[in-house]
Formats: structure tokens, sequence, C-alpha cells
């Protein structure tokens, strides 16, 4: 479904990706491991179209995406939850999530929110309430599922465990394979934490220096062995 081929991309003079080549299947789950700074969130933003790549190529169903718009990959049904979550503090939860829907399916808004309300439940009862008020937890589901409301074919989710509880971060888990399981919705999460990550994933990379360095089956691989490049 998405597939990119030897992607090179820089910050001015500073290549941070080297050449990556990697695949998103249709219903794939897949997470990308690696230490802080070898370029996971810069590779992602190329994927979702927020930096351009100075080389390489990336292909959406077939179709080549390499310089098209982050709003027209939305489109298309790429989306993106961020590091730090990135919701708008003083818009409320109904007005954050509405947000979802607006850009692509307005007329969907409602039967959006209430399907949405189902995969979060914990959400319901804030609505009214103000975003930036929500614990980091909540925070995270309301940034899940604001990206579900844009209805993707696939997500790309980064560090979504960062700086939650492990009771939330194991629901966020039970949540996007549910989602996987019911709407056939691709996953993609890069992540350090490596017991949640292998809870969703089927298949995943490890990035070292810009370049992957592993990959594989997440049943097939030893989790010491992704550990050994996880710790300094
Ligand atoms: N906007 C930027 N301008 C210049 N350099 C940047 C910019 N963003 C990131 N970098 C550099 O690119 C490298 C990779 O950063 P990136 O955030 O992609 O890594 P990461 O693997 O996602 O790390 P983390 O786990 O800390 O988020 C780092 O050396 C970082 O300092």
């Amino acid at each position: 479904m998405l597939n990119a081929n030897a992607l090179q991309v820089s910050y001015g003079k500073s290549r941070v990706i080297n050449g990556v080549s990697l695949e998103v299947g249709k219903s794939d789950k897949v997470c990308l491991m690696g230490r802080n700074g070898v370029g996971k969130t810069t590779l992602l933003k190329s994927l979702i179209g927020l930096l351009a790549p100075k080389e390489g190529a990336i292909t959406w169903e077939g179709k080549e995406i390499t310089r098209t718009r982050a709003n027209e990959r939305s489109r298309m049904g790429i989306a993106y939850v961020p590091q730090g979550r990135e919701i708008i503090p003083m818009l409320t939860v109904k007005e954050n999530l509405e947000l979802g829907a607006m850009a692509h399916h307005p007329k969907e808004t409602a039967r959006l929110m209430e399907e949405m309300l189902e995969y979060f439940p914990a959400l319901k009862e804030h609505l009214p309430r103000k975003g930036g008020v929500l614990s980091g937890g909540q925070q995270q589901q309301l940034a899940i599922g604001r990206a579900l409301m844009s209805k993707p074919k696939v997500l790309f989710l980064d560090e979504p465990s960062e700086g939650i509880q492990p009771n939330v971060v194991a629901e966020i888990a039970r949540t996007l394979n549910r989602v996987h399981e019911e709407k056939s919705l691709s996953v993609f999460i890069v992540e350090q934490n490596l017991d949640f990550a292998f809870k969703i994933a089927e298949r995943f990379y490890v990035m070292e220096k810009g370049q992957i360095v592993n990959s594989g089956n997440t049943r097939e691989v030893s989790t010491d062995t992704i550990k050994k490049y996880l710790t300094i």
C-alpha cells in the first residue's frame, strides 16, 4: 500500500535519513524502533508529507506521492498522530475530535463521532471540557480519536506511549488492535517501548543512524535482540 524506496532526508546539509526503504501493507501492523535521535520522527514526517526527501520515492497504492502535500495525503487516507499529541488546548474535546473530520468528511462528523466514542468511551464524559485540562493519557486517546475521525487507511503514530500510565498504554494497544481488526486499518508505530510496540506490531524495523539495520516478523525475533538496539 505505502512503499518508500531509498529515501534520503536532510535538514540543510545535515543528512538524517540515508537510503531507507520500507513497506506498509494493507491491514499491516508495523513498528519502527530505535534510540533517540536516529531519525525516526524525520522518517515519519517524510512519509506523511511534512518533509520532502532529497532523494528516493514514496508510492501509495501504486501512485507516486513523493511530492504530494500532507493535506492531500490525508485525503488519500494517511493519518498521523504526532509526538507530543498536539491537541488544541483551548478547544473542547468535542471540537478537537470534530477537527479530524472537518477537512475531508464534514458531512459524516456526527456518525464518525459516535463511532469514535465507542472506541474511546473514556472521552465521552469529557466532551465539553477543554482539551488542555485532560491527563496525558486522555490527550493521547483524543489525538488518536481525532486522527481516526479522518477515516484513514493507515495511521502513523509517533511514540504514543511516551509519558503515559501503563494501564492507559495497555488500553491504547487494545483499541488500536480493535480498530485494525474492525476497519482493516494499517498501523505504523514509532516506539521505544518494546512491550507496547510488540503488543500491536506483527512486523518491525529497527533504525540506527538514519538507516534500517534490522527488520522482520515480531513473532520470530527475541525481544533481547531488539533491546540491544535500544539501550545505550
Ligand atoms: N528541524 C530540525 N532541524 C535540524 N535538525 C533536526 C531537526 N529535527 C531533528 N533534527 C536532527 O535530526 C536527527 C534525527 O532526529 P529525529 O527527531 O528524527 O530522531 P528520532 O529518532 O525521532 O528521535 P527521538 O526519539 O528523540 O524523537 C537528530 O540529530 C536531530 O537533532
